[in-house]
């Protein structure tokens, strides 16, 4: 355990932001790395990076800074049977040049050492095997969990770097070359059978060298000893079969179905916000991880009987009287084939080497992007010194914007330009304006899932960049415009707006209650565990399962436009209108609207696609939840509506105009200024 732990501090040392984008200049390239970013952002720059010309240096360096740490890690995971796996790859590496030796000696002992060797290299590639099974399943899920663990902390202006998204994937493909290689990248296998073709090449060496010294067969004795008792010693530590011959369990699906799912909505863009906002990132790793281990555990293989060992080692005993009389008998027949067998071996062993290491070099860089990748830090994080606490208010959040500026990375025009508005803690705020003109940029601004680079805002006072935003969002809750749908149970829908009482469910009926959706529910075929249907998206099926999967089947937690109504299939999943999907939403919102930390609800088009009078119902609701039973204000509330009829109800207006903030005040000052306001509410009833 120390080592482990002491290991995982040297490969994941500290969080960096990523530099902005370096020009790759001569000096740079000159120069060396830096970090380990440095170094795969450099390995991109190469000319070549397929080919022979591979920049040396810099593997040195990843290779120096990488290998070491990781191998101790996850040698730290299995020292035993890691321990038994590079044994065996090496002893494994030795037999062709004993297989060479044997040949000499076929002809004294017709077939009988060629025989026995045989049993022994079956047993043994069937011991390797099954270690490696374990060692690899082992290895992969821990650097699975580690990406993941690390992918849910990313926010979303990380996510949004091109660079950042080209680091993440080579990460990807080196932590999907942990199931054994078959990406043409590097396996972590290949490490070890780098050393292996060494041990093999100088086996070879070594024979050929015996040979022209017309040595004894001491060697061949020796080996033949070790290959006849080694097996029955490795059938205490390893197991016989492989799990992929048993049928797969009902749970076994359903935990594969739900890794898939948690993978995916760790790896999704589209449902981070909300992953950042309701802090899932949690709760999707602890849900992967569980499943995760549940098909690991199916893949393992299967201990069988030692029985069969036991007798392997009685037949190989009794050869051993042969080859000791082989120790005294002259190597010199048939010296000169295995001589030429062995030399043959040997050069082929050599271009194996070649292509193996050709092949670790570009793993090498995918391993270098894996150990950076680690090292990301989410760029919404304040610094360590400048961390501040969120202090909450009576009342709800005061919230003070100071010439706010913000443009999308990559687009010419900003979307907001100098906003400058000031809310007091259980004002409500209805944002209006024209469409492209900044309302959901805003809204994400201040909900801190998007960045702004000029200007101020605070939150009760504090510096929002100063707060960490996984603290920050636990006092906020929110309905986006483009809310996340999740091929799931409704209960799970909903219940994602608060973790901790997901599985609680009177606080799910509450919250749809709330969103004015029990009819909804009740309509559904099995109610709150009816599995919603996004459309697009198909549900993935596994051989042997039959009739589906009941509501537990979902294909990834797939996103779509939720419009039109679709039916429940074969496998009972249910289609929902967008009014639908919306009220699903808004219970998600409102799962936690109620909790006392919460102090600021933004609600982007809420009712957009609900009829009049649902949408009068949801502002009710909304006005009711901001304030105590007696009238006091406890919750600040901002809400983004094209429907001016329900902007009068809010304490504040804020008219937006093509990224700026025209017009602000009660809805009777900005109707008194006779402006654009005025303009559109008398348009809009
Ligand atoms: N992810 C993005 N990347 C680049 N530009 C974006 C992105 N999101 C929005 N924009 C641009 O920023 C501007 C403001 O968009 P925003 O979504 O804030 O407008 P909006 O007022 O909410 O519009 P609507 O009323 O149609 O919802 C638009 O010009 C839009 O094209």
């Amino acid at each position: 355990m120390r080592s482990r732990s002491s290991s995982k501090k040297h490969l994941f040392p500290s969080d960096f932001h990523i530099p902005s984008r370096t020009p790759s200049t001569s000096k740079a390239q000159k120069s060396g790395p830096e970090s380990v970013y440095d170094a795969w952002l450099k390995s991109r720059e190469l000319p070549n990076q397929k080919g022979m010309h591979l920049n040396f240096h810099l593997a040195w360096y990843v290779s120096q800074t990488c290998i070491y740490d990781l191998f101790k890690t996850l040698w730290g995971l299995h020292p035993l049977r890691s321990t038994f796996m590079v044994s065996l790859n090496i002893v494994r590496s030795l037999f062709p040049a004993f297989r060479g030796y044997s040949q000499i000696l076929r002809r004294v002992v017709e077939g009988a050492i060629e025989n026995l060797l045989k049993l022994r290299l079956d047993n043994l590639a069937r011991h390797s095997t099954t270690n490696e099974t374990i060692v690899l399943g082992s290895a992969r899920f821990f650097i699975e969990y580690k990406q993941m663990e690390h992918r849910v902390k990313l926010d979303v202006p990380t996510l949004a770097d091109p660079q950042v998204r080209d680091l993440l994937q080579e990460s990807d493909l080196f932590a999907r070359s942990f199931s054994g290689g078959g990406f043409g990248f590097i396996s972590p296998l290949d490490f070890i059978n780098l050393f292996s073709l060494v041990i093999e090449i100088l086996s070879h060496l070594w024979l050929i060298i015996t040979l022209t010294r017309d040595a004894t067969a001491f060697g061949v004795l020796l080996f033949s000893i070790a290959s006849a008792t080694l097996p029955f010693f490795l059938s205490r530590f390893t197991h016989e079969t492989s799990g992929y011959d048993n049928p797969i369990s009902e749970k076994e699906m359903r935990a594969a179905e739900k890794q898939e799912r948690m993978r995916s909505l760790a790896y999704s863009d589209i449902h981070r916000p909300e992953i950042a906002l309701f802090g899932l990132g949690e709760w999707i790793l602890n849900s992967w991880s569980a499943a995760r281990k549940i098909v690991l555990a199916s893949e393992a293989p299967v201990s069988r009987t030692t029985s069969v060992h036991f007798a392997d080692l009685m037949y190989a005993l009794q050869n051993l009287p042969v080859l000791l009389i082989l120790q005294s008998t002259s190597t010199s027949l048939g010296a000169l084939t295995a001589y030429r067998t062995s030399i043959q071996c040997a050069l082929f062993a050599v271009s194996n080497l070649v292509s193996t290491a050709k092949m670790a070099f570009q793993g090498l860089f995918l391993m270098s992007a894996f150990s950076a990748s680690m090292k990301l830090k989410p760029k919404l994080n304040p610094r360590n010194e400048e961390v501040a606490r969120y202090m909450s208010k009576p009342g709800g959040m005061s919230i003070d914007v100071k010439g706010l500026s913000y443009t999308y990375p990559g687009c010419p025009d900003p979307a907001l330009r100098n906003i400058t508005f000031s809310l007091e803690a259980g004002e409500t705020l209805a944002i209006v304006g024209y469409n492209g003109s900044g309302k959901s940029t805003l809204a994400k601004i201040l909900l801190r899932i998007t960045d702004f680079e000029k200007g101020a805002l605070l939150v009760n006072g504090t510096d929002i960049r100063r707060l960490h935003p996984e603290e920050y969002h636990r006092h906020t809750t929110a309905v986006f415009q483009g809310f996340s749908k999740f091929n799931s149970t409704v209960k799970e829908n909903v219940g994602l707006g608060n973790v901790d009482k997901m599985r609680y469910r009177p606080a799910v009926e509450a919250a749809v209650h709330l969103a004015e959706a029990d009819n909804l529910v009740e309509s559904l075929p099995r109610g709150l565990k009816t599995q919603l249907e996004v459309p697009g998206f198909e549900g993935i099926s596994y051989p042997g399962m039959t009739g589906g999967m009941g509501g537990g089947m979902g294909g990834g937690w797939g996103y779509g436009s939720g419009s039109g109504s679709g039916s429940g299939s074969s496998d009972q999943r249910q289609g929902l209108s967008g009014g639908e999907w919306q009220r699903i939403a808004l219970a998600r919102a409102f799962m936690r609207a109620n909790e006392p930390e919460v102090d600021l609800l933004v609600f982007d088009e809420p009712t957009s696609s609900l009829d009049a009078h649902a949408q009068n119902q949801i502002f009710e609701t909304i006005a009711k939840i901001s304030k105590t039973p007696s009238g006091d204000k406890r919750k600040t509330v901002v809400y983004i509506t094209h429907r001016l009829s329900t902007a009068r109800r809010a304490d504040k207006v804020a008219m937006m105009d093509n990224g700026t903030m025209t017009e602000f005040g009660t809805h009777e000052e900005l109707m008194a200024k006779n402006s654009s306001y005025a303009a559109l509410y008398r348009a809009s009833i």
